[in-house]
């Protein structure tokens, strides 16, 4: 199996080309606005994807949409871990997985995919009238993207829970009185953090706060590169890490 990976320059996707090598797997290639003529990399999507039969997904927003159609008509795998795409980016995503096998996760690591049922079991169970629902999120000062895809991944479960969209109940700007059932977003930028996560209830009577931290950002690679292995050769599909890691 030949796993490519786009982003390869970014500080994820070469964490994911070491875990790679560390598994004993074979490196595909790499997608870099700016090759550096090494082997296997390239500027051209189409030739990565032609070159693997799984492609790590770890760049920009902004890459989504044409990466989409690139690899859905190439037949390549599809690991997707970058954050802070728009609608019609996710709705890229959905009709790429209608042809191809897609992995869509904001976060590889294990813990927030265990934090994500929890989420939704918090939500179904401590009504929107009684509980306010607040994520509080902190990355490195590089991050482009605000709420991170695990917040709002995180957001969306307990929504879930409740029985709404999202989309209907997110609050951002915490201006104005909170309305029952919203669910509020925070986030701080500063330093190296990692990314850390904190999913808080809270009523007139108690609290319950759930936290994620990351100290290494390698559990995110390692997450990615299991999910490539357990996608490869599946059948066109939109999947979610709890997929791969129920394996
Ligand atoms: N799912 C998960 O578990 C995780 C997801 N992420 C997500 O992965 C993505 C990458 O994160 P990270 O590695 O920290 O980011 P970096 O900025 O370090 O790397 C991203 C790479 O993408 C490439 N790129 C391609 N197109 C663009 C563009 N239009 N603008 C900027 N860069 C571009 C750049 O490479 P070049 O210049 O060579 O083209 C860059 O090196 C983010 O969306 C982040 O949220 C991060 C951590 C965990
Ligand atoms: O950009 C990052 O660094 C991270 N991005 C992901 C997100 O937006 O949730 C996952 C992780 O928190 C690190």
């Amino acid at each position: 199996m030949r796993i490519g990976v786009a982003g390869v320059t970014g500080r994820l996707g070469r964490l994911c080309v070491e875990e790679i090598a560390a598994r004993g797997l074979v490196f595909g290639g790499g997608l870099s606005r700016r090759p550096d003529g090494a082997r296997g990399m390239t500027d051209d999507a189409a030739v990565l994807a032609a070159q693997c039969d799984v492609v790590i997904d770890v760049s920009h927003a902004d890459t989504v949409i044409h990466h989409a159609g690139i690899f859905a008509d190439t037949g390549c795998g599809w690991v997707l871990g970058t954050t802070g795409l728009d609608d019609d980016a996710e709705m890229a995503v959905v009709a790429a997985s209608r042809r191809i096998a897609v992995l869509q996760a904001a976060n590889f690591a294990p813990g927030v995919n265990m934090l994500l049922d929890l989420a939704r079991r918090l939500g179904a169970t401590l009504p929107g009238g009684d509980y306010d629902a607040e994520i509080l999120e902190m990355h490195h000062r590089q991050k482009v993207d605000a709420p991170s895809g695990t917040a709002l991944a995180i957001g969306a479960a307990v929504a879930e829970g409740r029985g709404v969209l999202l989309a209907d109940v997110k609050r951002t700007n915490p201006t104005g009185i909170r309305a029952d059932g919203d669910i509020g977003f925070a986030s701080l930028r500063g330093g190296q953090v990692v990314g850390e996560h904190s999913l808080i209830f809270t009523s007139g009577t108690e609290q319950i706060t759930l936290s994620h931290r990351v100290f290494d950002r390698r559990v995110f690679a390692q997450g990615a590169v299991r999910g490539a292995r357990w996608l490869a050769g599946r059948e066109a599909g939109l999947y979610g890490m709890r997929d791969a890691l129920e394996a």
